[in-house]
């Protein structure tokens, strides 16, 4: 699906726990841009594939589950539905089966479209995931990538998810980075012109400055 006719887009790409959501939603406030976090909607595929244990590796079963669910979900979108509880769709379980689930083909190219779809619906937004300035929006207004070393990638999330175990969370993110990093469809890696923010010794607020300036820079204006 071409790409013209898009208004604003602001996309922010990287691993887990690099800052993505936190800094999506306040520049979702500053700039009154609409937000998507398109991961939900893998971890929804992947939540519902556990549920009716469907293998996650058999792309045909996972593939028509997603079309399924795409077809029970026509009034209220597959990305933007609510019906599913944040604990549920973070529970380990799901962090180990989505990364599978995201490296088919088939269910990309569905969820590509059906972003492309909401993104084309609204004058501005700002979407969060791995491939948004990649794959899904090459022409973006304006790209992040946000990174940190994943040990404290990982200590960010047992502090906000009262993790019991460093390692186990550890372990978790090292596993998606390498899964999303090198599956062939849209794997993870900067855009050529992603502006690239390691955010390891960088706080919340210093990582925001650097992208509202970016985004002033490219025109975005601050909503007063
Ligand atoms: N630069 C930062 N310094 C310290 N903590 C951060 C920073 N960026 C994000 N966090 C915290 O790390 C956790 C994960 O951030 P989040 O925005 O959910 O990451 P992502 O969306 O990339 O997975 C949150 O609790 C958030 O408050
Ligand atoms: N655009 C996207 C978004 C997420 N994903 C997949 O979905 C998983 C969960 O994404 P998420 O954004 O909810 O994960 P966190 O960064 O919040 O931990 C990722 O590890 C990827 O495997 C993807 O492949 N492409």
């Amino acid at each position: 699906m071409p790409e013209q006719g898009l208004g604003t887009v602001v996309a922010v790409d990287g691993p887990a726990a690099a800052g993505k959501t936190t800094t999506c939603l306040a520049l979702s406030k500053s700039f009154d841009l609409r937000y998507l976090e398109s991961g939900r909607t893998y971890r929804i595929i992947a939540f519902e594939a556990l549920q009716r244990d469907i293998p996650v590796e058999n792309a045909t079963k996972v593939t028509g589950l997603c079309d399924e669910l795409i077809t029970a979900s026509r009034s209220v979108s597959l990305l933007t539905s609510d019906r599913y509880a944040q604990d549920k769709l973070r529970a380990a379980r799901v962090n180990v089966a989505v990364s599978t689930v995201a490296k088919i083909a088939e269910v990309r190219q569905r969820v590509t479209s059906l972003i492309r779809l909401w993104a084309g619906a609204q004058p501005r937004c700002v979407i969060e995931g791995r491939d948004i300035g990649t794959t899904i929006f090459p022409a973006a207004t304006v790209k992040f990538y946000l990174t940190a070393k994943p040990e404290v990638r990982a200590m960010r999330r047992v502090r906000q998810e009262r993790a019991a175990s460093y390692e186990h969370v550890l372990d978790d993110v090292v596993r998606r980075d390498e899964a999303d990093m090198s599956r062939t469809t849209s794997p993870l890696v900067p855009a050529e012109d992603a502006i690239r923010i390691d955010t390891t010794e960088l706080t919340v607020e210093q990582v925001l400055r650097l992208m509202t300036s970016a985004c002033r820079d490219r025109g975005l204006e601050i909503n007063r």
